[in-house]
């Protein structure tokens, strides 16, 4: 029934509709958000309160002079009882004049790093009604005498965070293509320096330390995007099983979810970084788009669930079910390898044995904070306190478990798809799972010395395998950036455009400055002329 009345109107654009559950007091901390939303059973109205600065609603994207409705996350009271955090869709603005309705409090937060276009606003309210069937009743219920209906699950409430987590890794390989696809054709179009001095400069892509910057974000756009996809496909299963009441697969979901984002978002970020150093000088400016796009992945490190907080959500998850495989019960499909009791196998440089590898260290790292937090707690201090000295290596395992589950979806995948593509796409994608692999390997080298067999001349033999793919890449990189089919008008890069025409178009875009408009711009008969007839 609300559905029917909300979803219409929203899908037509009448509705402009953001999510305000962020205050300027709490993001991470629901539990401890401060906006009221106080049954009167009298009238069958909640009435909507912000009893302190810190309960002002702060960040929501559209917030500020778009949105007229949003859906507002507040601690729901009833009968003198408050029943936690629960949605509600709130109209803000009047439809007709946009002005915003007696009550409401809002207007926009300020200049960001990026996100300049998110118009994100502030949101108060002071004792603004509104009707009860604004309380989204999906989960919970309020009924009209202010009887309180419990949700079957309380942290369904949570469900459109799960959602969202699960679409930005997907949305961190697009991000990732858009920056390689830059920073790849501009080293294929740049010259410098001149190492032979018989012969012309080579294009800066020929240079390994630059194919080492490049192809490894190449090859986590392909990995985020295989892995988003088993997300995704993961996500509308436990949705449909919730739909019938079953909700025993969700905290999988949820803790899958939440370090993928983590790590999918971290590794994006410092990857466009990466991008837009390599691009020298010309990489800073705005026109190449490479610092816009730093700004919108770096974001989301933060947005839709803090990254060292999801990270310590999955390794609660990773706690439990160590100490429900150690009682001998079962474990989901994800978290099943934690109970591999084998002996360490001899290592070896393999696709196969890399991600087993992967697997032996988080199962590892596991064990040593489930050790450590048994050893402090035994030791008389609390679970929590126990629990905040070993978060460092809580963190640490939850990346592991994260790179686990890329490298082993990566790798099956590609290994299914192959068999319907070309013989040379097919090995193209192989280089870059094994790019992908071995990069991660030795990044963690120092990782899987502690909880692997792999030796010296192991590690050797892999930075050597290492280099040998960078070379196998080379002569198909500016062939699979182009493979992202990144039209120039998206790209919006005076680096990244199909035509190469790097220097016209970074002069064509500097001519557009309005401080290009006349040859002495009136600073100079303000301030410096002044100033150097000593008169300023
Ligand atoms: C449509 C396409 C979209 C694509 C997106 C592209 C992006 C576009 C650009 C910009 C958009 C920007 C959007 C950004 C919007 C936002 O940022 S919205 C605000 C996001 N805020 C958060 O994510 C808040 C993070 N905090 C929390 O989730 C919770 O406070 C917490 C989980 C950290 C702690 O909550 P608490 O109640 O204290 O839980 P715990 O005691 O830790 O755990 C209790 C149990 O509940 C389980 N659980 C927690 N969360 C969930 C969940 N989401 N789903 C399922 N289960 C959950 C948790 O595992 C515990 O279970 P156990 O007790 O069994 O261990
Ligand atoms: C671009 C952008 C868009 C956004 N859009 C929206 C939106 O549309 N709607 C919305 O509601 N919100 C939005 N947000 C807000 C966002 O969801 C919050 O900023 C985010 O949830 C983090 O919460 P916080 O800012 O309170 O950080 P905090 O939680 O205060 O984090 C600060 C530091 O404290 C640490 N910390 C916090 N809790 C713990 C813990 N339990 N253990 C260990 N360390 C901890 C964190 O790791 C972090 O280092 C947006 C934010 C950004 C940047």
């Amino acid at each position: 029934e609300q559905q029917e009345k909300w979803v219409p109107r929203a899908v037509n654009m009448e509705i402009i509709g953001t999510y305000a559950q962020t205050e300027l007091g709490h993001g991470t901390f629901l539990r401890g958000l401060e906006t009221t939303a106080t049954y009167d059973p009298n009238t069958e109205e909640f009435v909507l309160n912000s009893p302190t600065l810190t309960a002002y609603k702060w960040w929501p994207g559209g917030l500020a002079h778009t949105a007229n409705h949003c859906v507002v996350v507040a601690q729901l009271h009833s009968k003198g009882v408050n029943h936690g955090v629960h949605p509600f869709i709130v109209q803000i603005r009047d439809e007709d004049t946009h002005m915003p309705l007696p009550g409401v409090k809002v207007g926009e937060i300020g200049p960001k790093l990026s996100f300049s276009t998110a118009n994100n606003g502030f949101l108060g309210f002071d004792n603004f009604r509104v009707p009860r069937d604004s309380m989204l009743m999906k989960n919970a219920q309020v009924l009209k005498d202010g009887t309180y209906v419990k949700s079957r699950l309380s942290k369904l409430t949570y469900g459109t965070m799960v959602f969202i987590r699960v679409m930005i890794v997907t949305d961190m390989a697009y991000y990732l293509s858009v920056g390689a696809t830059i920073a790849i054709r501009y080293s294929a179009v740049r010259h410098q320096s001149k190492p032979k001095e018989n012969e012309p400069e080579p294009q800066i892509l020929d240079y390994v330390t630059q194919q080492h910057k490049l192809f490894i974000a190449l090859a986590s756009s392909h990995a985020f995007r295989v892995t988003g996809q088993w997300l995704w496909t993961t996500f509308v299963r436990v949705n449909k099983a919730l739909t019938s009441g079953n909700a025993d697969t969700l905290p999988e979901l949820h803790a899958v979810a939440c370090c993928l984002k983590a790590v999918t978002t971290r590794d994006a970020a410092s990857m466009v970084e990466a991008c837009r150093m390599s691009c020298g000088g010309h990489g800073y400016m705005t026109s190449s788009y490479l610092p816009i796009l730093y700004g919108i992945t770096t974001a989301a490190c933060t947005y839709e669930g803090e990254n060292t907080v999801l990270l310590l959500q999955t390794a609660r998850s990773l706690v439990k079910a160590w100490q429900k495989g150690s009682k001998g019960k079962p474990l989901s499909p994800t978290e099943a390898y934690l109970m591999d009791k084998s002996p360490v196998p001899k290592w070896e440089n393999t696709l196969d044995g890399i991600i087993a590898g992967f697997r032996r260290v988080s199962a590892g790292k596991v064990q040593d904070c489930v050790s450590k937090i048994d050893k402090l707690v035994k030791m008389g201090t609390s679970y929590e306190d126990a629990w905040n000295q070993t978060s460092v290596r809580l963190v640490a395992a939850s990346e592991a478990h994260s790179r686990a589950v890329i490298l082993a979806t990566f790798r099956a995948e590609v290994s299914r798809a192959a068999a319907a593509l070309s013989p040379p796409l097919a090995r193209v994608l192989h280089q870059l799972v094994h790019l992908y692999t071995v990069y991660w390997a030795l990044e963690r080298v120092g990782d899987l010395l502690l909880y692997t067999s792999i030796a010296e001349r192991d590690v050797q033999e892999l930075q050597q395998q290492y280099e040998d793919l960078l070379q196998k890449i080379r002569p198909n990189t500016v062939g699979l950036v182009d493979a992202f089919d990144l039209r120039d008008e998206i790209l919006n890069s005076t680096l990244g455009a199909y035509d190469g025409r790097v220097y016209e178009r970074l002069m064509e875009e500097a001519l557009k400055s309005p401080l290009n408009a006349e040859p002495v711009n009136q600073s100079f008969h303000k301030y410096l002329k002044p100033f150097m007839q000593g008169k300023l």
